[in-house]
């Protein structure tokens, strides 16, 4: 197994009025993403901000690749994207990223290569040169990626990368993150647009609470229930039951699909492999039913999301 990239024990935030993040232990391996989910105040940005050294834990350890977090070296190790960003509206966003590469130590020969294809990877281009005053909150957005990543940093801490950004946006945010994942780089992704958590993460958090309610790798969580549906044709209750019988399965018709103009019917069942799908296709068949489709349908990651949070008190801003 390779080097764990960030790993955090035990780590607690309690801010004065009990809110923050509690107990939180996770590793994320090096080269990993890492996507943390949860509702409004759970406590994610406060525990990407205590990975980082900008808020001091109450009690537990951390570190970034051996280094302990809130140390310089530690520092060195990461790029950061806040998700409340605000930069220098007097400077041109290319004064801006020079002013972070020069911070973090990037000779300015380096910089000078690094800094024009940043701005061309995030979708800022010659607008470089115009002055961030007159910037929208996307241009600010696509900014900050470009500063977090000038100086080339194995760790990236993003929180909501794309918030601001339109659908094209968040499209171009999705490839670079692809981008910086085939690069070897380990990130941690907040988010609450689970697409992007889906197609870019390895393993994902759900945080509730302050707390950690399930984590897991994506491809498991969308693979737990593997729900096929088969849509027939000649369909009547006996045969269903021949079905049920024959197969030993729990086929069932979905609540929420009525008949077809042409008489067709859905029929579902959750089902272990891709075998139990096949040899209830040849049941349809030999039982005499039209089998005009079949597939699978998995849960996606916000059913996923939906159930773990449902009925739990979570304290966000709602409270
Ligand atoms: N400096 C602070 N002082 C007091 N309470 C705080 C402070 N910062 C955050 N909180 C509270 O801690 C909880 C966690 O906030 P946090 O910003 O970490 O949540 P989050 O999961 O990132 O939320 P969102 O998805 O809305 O960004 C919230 O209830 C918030 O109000």
């Amino acid at each position: 197994m390779s080097e764990a990239a960030i790993v955090a024990d035990g780590l607690t935030k309690q801010f004065g009025n009990g809110r923050g993040c509690r107990d939180v232990t996770i590793a994320v391996e090096a080269g990993e993403a890492f996507g943390f989910l949860g509702p409004n105040g759970a406590g994610k940005s406060t525990f990407v901000k205590m990975m980082v050294g900008l808020v001091m834990p109450t009690s537990g350890k951390g570190t970034l690749l051996g280094q302990p977090i809130g140390s310089l070296p530690s520092k060195r190790l990461i790029g950061y994207l806040p998700e409340l960003y605000r930069y220098q509206e007097w400077l041109t966003g290319e004064e801006v990223v020079r002013l972070h590469a020069r911070l973090c130590g990037v000779d300015r020969q380096a910089a000078d290569r690094r800094v024009p294809r940043l701005l061309e990877d995030v979708g800022i281009g010659l607008r470089g040169r115009d002055r961030v005053k007159h910037y929208s909150k996307g241009m600010q957005q696509r900014l900050g990626l470009a500063c977090a990543l000038v100086g080339d940093p194995p760790i990236v801490f993003l929180d909501e990368p794309s918030s601001a950004l339109d659908p094209i946006g968040r499209m171009e945010v999705r490839r670079l993150l692809e981008r910086l994942k085939a690069q070897g780089k380990t990130v941690f992704l907040n988010s609450h647009l689970l697409e992007d958590v889906e197609a870019v993460c390895d393993r994902i958090a759900l945080m509730n609470d302050g707390r950690i309610l399930r984590h897991g790798r994506v491809a498991d969580v969308l693979q737990q229930r593997l729900r096929w549906r088969f849509k027939v044709g000649g369909f009547s209750d006996a045969a269903l039951g021949w079905l049920r019988e024959e197969s030993g399965l729990p086929v069932g018709i979905p609540p929420d699909a009525g008949s077809d103009r042409d008489g067709a019917v859905w029929l579902e069942a959750d089902l272990a492999n891709e075998e139990q799908a096949g040899w209830l296709n040849a049941l349809i068949v030999e039982q005499g039913l039209t089998l005009y489709e079949a597939g699978p349908r998995s849960e996606r990651l916000e059913s996923w999301f939906a159930n773990a949070v449902a009925g739990l008190n979570h304290r966000g801003e709602r409270e």
